[in-house]
């Protein structure tokens, strides 16, 4: 039977592992939840043990259903910026803080006045965000010094799986563009770390994407029923590894992507490092060796996911699309701003609040529940404009867990004002992870070469002019600072 390559996402509600066929062919496919932590409001956590075991399981799973394929590498993928503290055993000091944490807002003004605004955007492309990693490590050197005191490694969520996996600490561009820490060079900047008292050796080596990061364990091939020796390539972060599974790269221009995760996300290549002034939106290593800008909706697919937790609980994601088309482009005057976790593009902000606002007796849940998807929408919009301002993006791949929905591609693809593509099977990063994996063991020479057996029965979503949705964008634009007084 021929080679499979695995590519493994893990993701923030959970972790995917999926077989792809060196033609680019998903053979099989397996998934495992674990939980969010929320210890304290606007408070993240995961525990990496919880990571470790669905991973493991996920794999074992994924093993089983290859008949007869073999597996002949791994890459990995991740949700960014997480917090994982290792001591000098290895072991995690606590349990890691992820990328939607708001715990972080004094770490910020913190770096901001060691190193400068400005200056920490020109260095690594952006400003520090409380979402990021650096400013975890400085929350902990406060708030949790005796943690501090045993911390000999931090890593990033993909990486730490990579470590168990490998006995190897590495990271790539990708996603360690994302700490705050690595500089438009790919290296760790030491002029920021030392302004911070802190040790760079705390972070691990930067290898390129498609690197092999290190091989299988014999104790993990025993569970996992993988051959010990696997190459495991390291991969990129969720958003960059997406976009390589959809052939996005800085050597096609205007061409992004948009992920409908946990969080929300407008993927744009660039083939040199042009930040935002402002820092509104992100500018990244990309995971092919360019760039790339990234505007980001904290809680876009968490928003909906929030919104079945506490009013549906009983009903599937399908339910509520369903319930969605029962109301109207523009939810009937219903708006809904979706910073139930603070938000990033373009405000920065880890203390702004979600909200309905126009509600009446005659609204229904339908409308409620419309009212998040556009507000994701919108939102996600409103990063796009500033993304354009830099480089224009005239087509969007859609992927993400969102991207299953016929119903919210055509209200993204309406608002947007942009054709979106969302393939046929929605694979998203761990397909990209197991892409830069194919590239990492020599399977394809390279990239270009990858991208040439991606599927390309891409579903076409091309926009409808609606002037519903321009009257509400412009009144959904001005909830964030009319809500400001109400905090
Ligand atoms: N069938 C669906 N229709 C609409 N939205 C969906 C559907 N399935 C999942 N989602 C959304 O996708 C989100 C999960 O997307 P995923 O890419 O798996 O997230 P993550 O990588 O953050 O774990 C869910 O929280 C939900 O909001
Ligand atoms: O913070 C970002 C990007 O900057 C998020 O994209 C995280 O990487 C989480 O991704 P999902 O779990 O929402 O896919």
């Amino acid at each position: 039977m021929a080679d499979v390559v695995i590519g493994l996402d893990l993701g923030t509600g959970g972790v995917r592992a999926i077989a792809v066929d060196l033609q680019g062919k998903p053979i099989a496919q397996t998934t495992r939840s674990y939980p969010l932590l929320t210890p304290q409001p606007g408070w993240t956590e995961q525990n990496p043990a919880d990571w470790v075991a669905a991973s493991l399981e996920a794999l074992s799973d994924l093993t089983q259903k290859l008949n007869g394929h073999s597996a002949t590498a791994l890459g990995l993928s991740g949700q960014m910026h997480g917090m994982v503290p290792l001591d000098a055993d290895g072991k995690v000091i606590r349990a890691a803080i992820l990328w939607n944490d708001q715990r972080t807002g004094t770490a910020v003004d913190a770096i901001e006045t060691a190193i400068g605004r400005q200056e920490l955007i020109q260095r690594t492309g952006n400003p520090a965000i409380t979402g990021f990693q650096l400013p975890k490590v400085v929350w902990l050197q406060t708030a949790e010094p005796q943690a501090y005191d045993r911390l000999q490694q931090i890593l990033l969520p993909k990486d730490y799986l990579g470590y168990v996996l490998t006995g190897e600490a590495v990271t790539e561009p990708s996603d360690a563009s994302g700490t705050g820490c690595l500089n438009l060079a790919r290296q760790w900047d030491a002029d920021i770390l030392n302004a911070l008292e802190i040790d760079v050796g705390l972070f691990p080596a930067v290898v390129e994407s498609t690197a092999i990061a290190g091989r299988l364990k014999s104790e993990i091939a025993s569970r996992t029923g993988l051959p010990a020796g696997l190459p495991v390539v390291a991969g990129g972060g969720d958003n960059a590894a997406a976009a390589i599974g959809l052939g996005i790269s800085s050597s096609h221009l205007n061409r992004g992507s948009l992920s409908i995760g946990t969080s929300g996300v407008i993927f744009v290549p660039c083939d040199r490092p042009v930040p935002d002034p402002e820092g509104r939106v992100h500018l990244f290593c990309h995971a092919d060796g360019g760039y790339h800008l990234l505007g980001v909706t904290l809680a876009a697919g968490g928003a909906l996911r929030w919104y079945k937790d506490t009013f549906a609980s009983k009903l599937a994601f399908t339910d509520l699309m369903e319930m969605a088309e029962r109301s109207l482009p523009g939810a009937r005057g219903v708006l809904f701003l979706p910073h139930l976790a603070g938000e990033r593009s373009p405000y920065l902000d880890p203390d702004t609040r979600g909200a309905w606002v126009n509600l009446s007796l005659a609204h229904t849940q339908a409308d409620l529940v419309r009212a998040v998807l556009e507000g994701v929408a919108f939102s996600l919009r409103t990063a796009m404009e500033i993304v354009s301002e830099i480089t224009p993006v005239h087509q969007l791949l859609a992927t993400g867990g969102g991207a299953r929905s016929n119903t919210w591609l055509r209200i993204l693809a309406d608002i947007l004002q942009a054709e979106l593509m969302a393939p046929s099977s929605e694979e998203g990063a761990a397909y990209g992870a197991a892409i830069l994996a194919m590239v990492g063991v020599g399977a394809h020479p390279d990239l270009e070469a990858a991208f040439e057996i991606l599927p390309q029965d891409n579903k076409v979503v091309q926009p409808q002019a609606n002037p519903a949705y321009e009257a509400a964008f412009k009144r959904y634009s001005l909830l964030y600072e009319a809500l400001k007084a109400v905090r």
